[in-house]
């Protein structure tokens, strides 16, 4: 038997090129539209997975197996937006400057015949204490755009990063480790 089919339910380039490091290329991709409104009270971990799940379900195939990946950037119980402007990115900025938070990077295996397999990376990021000078320019640099937390750690945000504990791949946007391990469980030929 050949390799599966699989798709990724993702419309980020990163998470693209992120599963080409394991030496896969999908058999198609499918962004899932769905409502990435964290429910009320809804804890990080508890709203990274769902959201995983739900895009895996929204591209659900029955002839392929779906990929899908959601990354959450936490300051303690609070989810952070994903910064569309620059007001809500310095907002981020302000409350990650000089603290450790951490990001939760879920992702969802959805089998042909409607079986998930999920999984969860937790990885807690240190930012230095951030002056004015240093927000302003970041701001202007426009890497935010887009991002959870507002910060892009594959970008010049890794030079305010004075540490990071976990999966650096997780939080670009799909843990490796934890993604290879899902395919190879799932019947995929990886090296
Ligand atoms: C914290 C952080 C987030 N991000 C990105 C990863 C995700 O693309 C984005 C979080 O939003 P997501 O909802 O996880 O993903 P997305 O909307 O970009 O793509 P899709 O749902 O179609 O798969 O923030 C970085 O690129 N670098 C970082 O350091």
């Amino acid at each position: 038997m050949g390799q599966p089919t699989l798709i990724l339910a993702s419309a980020s380039p990163r998470r693209r090129e992120l599963i080409a490091r394991l030496g896969l290329t999908p058999d198609g991709i499918a962004p899932a539209d769905i409502d990435e409104t964290p429910a009320k009270g809804e804890l990080p971990r508890d709203y990274a997975k769902r959201m995983a799940r739900e895009k895996a379900e929204a591209a659900a195939s029955s002839d392929s197996f779906v990929l899908a990946g959601d990354t959450v950037v936490a300051a303690g119980r609070r989810i952070l937006p994903k910064a569309e402007d620059e007001t809500t990115a310095r907002k981020c900025l302000e409350l990650l400057s000089g603290r450790r938070h951490r990001v939760l990077s879920a992702i969802a295996l959805r089998d042909p015949d409607g079986k998930m397999r999920e999984r969860l990376s937790e990885t807690v990021v240190m930012f230095k204490r951030l002056s004015l000078e240093e927000i302003d320019a970041y701001i202007a640099s426009g890497e935010w755009d887009g991002k959870a937390g507002g910060y892009a750690i594959q970008g010049l945000a890794e030079g305010l990063i004075s540490r990071i504990q976990g999966s650096h791949s997780a939080v670009i946007g799909l843990p490796l480790y934890e993604t290879r391990a899902l395919l190879k469980a799932a019947g995929f030929d990886i090296a």
